[in-house]
């Protein structure tokens, strides 16, 4: 079997390569062994505004223009409905909070994001003694149908494997790798933070984060909005609610924990004042770097071997980019952003 790619991973990273490939005519087959579970797990949130600080997240709006057609037409193209618009309302914690906010309304990269009017309304089950900020232009894209879907579709049309990509299969020809039985022109890992077992990538460096979200069911809290406290909490329908999430830099497994639930508990007492019934833990890990950029390029020896990671905390917001960046670096010869171009950490 010959083809163009062979990409390794499909969590949003994978699934946005794989687009690219089938936007322009590539053959390509998937491998994918469900070790990671990010994708599958996580909030889904796209905002543009970074709400610890009040600053613009890096390129929002650009990575939003590519962003939210491209999880569209997939919308379009599986017939499923993974885009849902909301705003997001920041509780503010003390009047120095409020005044961080104004002073924030002046940026030119938030104006378009922050209402100038401060939101004084009390919902029903929510703490807040300091009003809402609203955030526009924010949503959520439902990671876990979107994955699901595209894995099946991809299934229909036989371009995925579900086994794992064993490295050391690899051999290297003049232009091009053999694994087993597939020839392909170039790999992509997209392994999420999988890339720790990946001895062409391991020198990267990623610095993993486990996160913990829990949903809820609590009929009492009428909430249309996606509520940011020291937690979110995130409405789904149905009474059901989303609340996330933790940051553990130890923990690297993907398994839902106690303290996790814990903490997430505890921190929720300030937020809601409503009961409620835990109804699912989920855990997974998000492949970070420090410094905030993602991992994109082309192994500085073996140049059929290519890597799309680090998405970090914005997966959803990002990975549309990095793929279209990758793809016309890999086909195109355009220049990768020099940011997230992995030589950035080539030996000098
Ligand atoms: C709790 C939590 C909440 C989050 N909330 C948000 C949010 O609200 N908004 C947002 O934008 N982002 C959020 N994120 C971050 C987001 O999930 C990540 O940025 C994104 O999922 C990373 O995607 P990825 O494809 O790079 O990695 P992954 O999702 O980890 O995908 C990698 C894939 O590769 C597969 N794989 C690895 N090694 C191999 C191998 N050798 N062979 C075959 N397959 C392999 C894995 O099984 C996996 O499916 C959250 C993350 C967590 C954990």
């Amino acid at each position: 079997m010959k083809v163009d790619y062979i990409i390794v991973g499909l969590g949003l990273a994978g699934l946005a390569f794989a687009e690219e490939l089938m936007a322009n005519n590539k053959t390509f087959i998937v491998f994918e062994d469900d070790s990671q579970t990010s994708s599958l797990v996580a909030g889904g949130v796209y905002n543009p505004v970074i709400l610890k600080r009040f600053t613009p997240v890096w390129n929002a709006k650009e990575q939003l223009a590519i962003a939210l057609p491209f999880y569209n037409r997939i919308e379009e193209k599986l017939n499923i409905n993974i885009d849902e618009k909301f705003v997001i309302k920041k509780a503010f914690k003390s009047i120095e909070d409020q005044n961080i906010w104004f002073e924030a309304l002046d940026k030119p990269k938030l104006t378009d994001y922050l209402d100038p009017k401060l939101d004084n309304q009390n919902y029903p089950g929510v703490i807040a003694d300091f009003s809402f900020g609203n955030v526009k232009e924010a949503g959520r894209i439902d990671t876990k149908k979107l994955v699901e879907s595209y894995r099946e579709y991809l299934k229909k049309e036989n371009k995925i494997r579900f086994e794992n990509f064993e490295h050391q299969q690899i051999e290297f020809k003049e232009s091009s790798v053999k694994y087993k039985s597939i020839e392909a022109t170039r790999i992509v890992f997209c392994e999420g933070f999988g890339i720790k077992d990946n001895p062409y990538f391991n020198y990267l460096p990623l610095n993993e984060v486990k996160g913990e979200l829990i949903t809820i069911f609590a009929p009492e809290l009428k909430i249309d909005f996606l509520l940011k406290s020291t937690l979110f909490v995130l409405p789904l329908g149905d009474n059901l609610y989303k609340v996330g999430a933790t940051f553990n830099w130890t923990d690297k497994t993907s398994n839902p924990s106690e303290e996790g639930k814990e903490e997430l508990v505890e921190k929720l007492k300030k937020v809601i004042n409503v009961p409620y019934k835990i109804v699912e833990q989920t855990a997974g890990i998000r492949p970070t770097v420090s410094g905030r950029r993602p991992l994109v390029g082309v192994h500085p020896k073996y140049k059929q071997l290519t890597v799309l990671n680090g998405l970090g905390t914005r997966g959803v917001m990002i990975g549309p980019t990095v793929a279209k960046e990758l793809f016309n670096h890999l086909e195109n010869e355009e220049k990768l952003n020099l940011e997230t171009d992995i030589s950035r950490f080539n030996k000098k």
